[in-house]
């Protein structure tokens, strides 16, 4: 399984002076997309950027500034208009297999229990049953979900649904989770439970993370970087490491000076970007 590969690199000592091969390399990535008659438009623009396996990486940005594009790239599902992208030190030229997506809509299909939703990609990928039966329970073990896989989709509650969209990202094993705006529907009260949860998830598991959001503090307490994007064109303008401790209690972070410090720094960024100068 794909997770005992990950440990395994993580903890070889035999490798200890080679260079870590980045999850993500992005180098000089634009893409461009036909408007209208009058030619192309472009959607990103000279993205250079690595992102490390194993950590928790937030995008953030103004509306249609490229953050889904980016994620579209990273899934393989567009390719760069010029430029490229790595995924562990290879060439994408195709759909990468080896990431989850989330979106903000959990798809789940109505007439299927939550073990058989779970279980899709591996029906599809013809895993035999029984292995199937394993890997389902051990992911709704590892999302809180054990005990309710004979339900079906609509007796379960709104957190209940977003931990099964994760466990179905991550039944097959990929290394990066790529989400769009997870939580971006739910109320306050949940969104901070599923912020918390998934911090607690992605500690014991540790995959890659890429994380999309509209909302500065949800970044800052999740990511270990935030990639600040601005528009017109979209484009990386700040990369912020986030230092601060982990586990993080995300109640008590908010009060933190260091949080201050990096909100305030982020907040005028995403406020300039917003209205780039010359902009109407
Ligand atoms: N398939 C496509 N064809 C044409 N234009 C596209 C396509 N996909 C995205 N775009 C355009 O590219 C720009 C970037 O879109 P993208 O969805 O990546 O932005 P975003 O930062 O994720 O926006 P939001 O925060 O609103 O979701 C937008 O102007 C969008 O309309």
């Amino acid at each position: 399984m794909m997770g005992k590969v990950r440990v395994t690199e993580r903890t070889s000592t035999a490798g200890a002076s080679e260079t870590k091969v980045p999850e993500f390399s992005y180098r000089n990535v634009t893409r461009r997309f036909r408007s209208g008659r009058d030619g192309e438009f472009v959607a990103l623009e000279s993205v250079d950027l690595d992102i490390d396996s194993g950590s928790f990486v937030c995008l953030i940005g103004p509306s249609g500034c490229g953050k889904t594009t980016l994620l579209n790239l990273s899934a393989g599902l567009l390719s760069p208009s010029d430029g490229t992208v790595h995924f562990r030190g290879a060439r994408l030229s195709g759909v990468n297999t080896g990431v989850g997506f989330i979106t903000q809509h959990d798809n789940l299909l109505p007439w299927r229990t939550l073990e058989k939703n779970v279980a899709i990609a591996l029906e599809i990928g013809k895993v035999p049953r029984e292995e199937r039966r394993r890997r389902v329970a051990e992911v709704l073990e590892l999302v809180g979900l054990r005990g309710f896989s004979q339900r079906y989709p609509s007796q379960l509650s709104g957190g209940m649904q977003k931990r099964a969209s994760l466990a179905r990202g991550l039944v097959y094993g990929p290394s990066t989770l790529l989400m769009d705006e997870p939580f971006g529907a739910l109320d306050a009260q949940l969104r901070f439970t599923m912020q918390n949860e998934l911090l607690q998830i992605w500690e014991r598991d540790r995959k890659t993370i890429i994380f999309v959001t509209h909302d500065l503090d949800e970044a800052i307490l999740l990511a270990d970087k935030i990639v600040v994007f601005g528009t017109r064109p979209g484009r990386v303008v700040h990369v912020e490491d986030v230092p601060l401790n982990r586990p993080r209690d995300l109640a008590e972070l908010r009060s933190s000076p260091a949080y201050g410090e990096i909100w305030e720094r982020l907040w005028k960024l995403l406020d300039s970007s917003s209205h780039p100068e010359g902009a109407s």
